[in-house]
């Protein structure tokens, strides 16, 4: 992770994703307050911390889904803070996941991904690219299957190649490893290495933090909407203002919450 706020705007920097001091207020509630982080191309980015510390509306914000109260964001080096999400998608190539699976239920594996292909980077080479995409994550045998028929880790791939055959140059997974047994967070680890490998710039919400270990390089650490910690996951899980912030009891947490302690399943 680089320095908040040391690129000049306007510098062209292919690939990169910074958040520069992004607020969002909802009425009185501050749920992102002053963010900064920068991501270096071809880098896994964890943005961790409790419920409801603000993860999901920073991804909001980065994604043109909601427009920030304050603060900048910018990816491969140009200011995109006033871009709706079709237009990140189609000139910035940035695509996002949500923290529900969001398949088209009517169509098959390979169509759902058709029309990926075909709305972000248009028609031209869009089969090579559904079939390629296909067979890097092991899908082409269940291409023809009606996409919401698969169990609950499959259409979590699927969704992970409706992102790739978008050709993206950063992209934003919202707990993708959630609902996921163990072995299938391992295969996820994988495929999000090979994407990193490629060149992608990943911006990863998730609070299995056994992924987090296995696959990001830096973290930044969110409470109450704040950044409290920034570091690699060695870090930060280490960091006592993350630790206070789990296990200091100022949250009434859900039960199932993961601590931040690595569980070396992926090493
Ligand atoms: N549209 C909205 N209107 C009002 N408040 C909102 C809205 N969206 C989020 N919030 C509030 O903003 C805060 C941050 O929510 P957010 O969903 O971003 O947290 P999170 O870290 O993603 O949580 P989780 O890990 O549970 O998904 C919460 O207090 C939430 O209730």
């Amino acid at each position: 992770m680089r320095t908040p706020g040391t690129r000049t705007p306007g510098t062209r920097t292919p690939g990169t994703a910074e958040a520069r001091g992004i607020t969002r207020r909802f009425g009185g509630l501050t749920a992102v307050s002053d963010v900064s982080f920068s991501v270096a191309k071809g880098e896994i980015h964890g943005i961790i911390g409790p419920n409801g510390a603000g993860k999901t509306t920073l991804l909001n914000v980065l994604s043109g889904l909601q427009r920030p109260s304050s603060g900048a964001v910018l990816i491969g080096g140009e200011d995109v803070t006033r871009w709706p999400s079709h237009r990140l998608v189609k000139r910035a190539r940035l695509v996002r996941t949500f923290q529900t699976v969001r398949l088209f239920s009517s169509m098959s594996v390979r169509q759902n991904l058709a029309i990926a292909a075909r709305t972000t980077t248009g028609p031209a080479h869009a089969r090579e690219r559904v079939e390629d995409v296909l067979a890097r994550l092991s899908l082409d045998a269940l291409a023809d299957e009606p996409a919401t028929a698969l169990s609950y880790g499959l259409q979590r791939r699927v969704e992970l190649a409706r992102v790739l055959v978008a050709d993206p140059a950063v992209v934003l997974l919202d707990e993708p490893a959630a609902g996921l047994s163990p072995q299938e967070r391992h295969e996820l680890a994988d495929m999000l290495r090979e994407m990193r490998d490629s060149g992608t710039t990943v911006i990863l919400v998730e609070h299995h933090m056994d992924l987090v270990h296995a696959v990001c390089e830096t973290c930044t650490v969110l409470d109450f909407g704040k950044v409290i910690a920034r570091g690699t996951p060695a870090e930060v899980t280490e960091d006592p203002a993350v630790l206070e912030a789990y296990l200091g009891g100022r949250h009434h947490r859900a039960a199932d919450v993961e601590i931040p302690v690595p569980t070396g399943e992926e090493d």
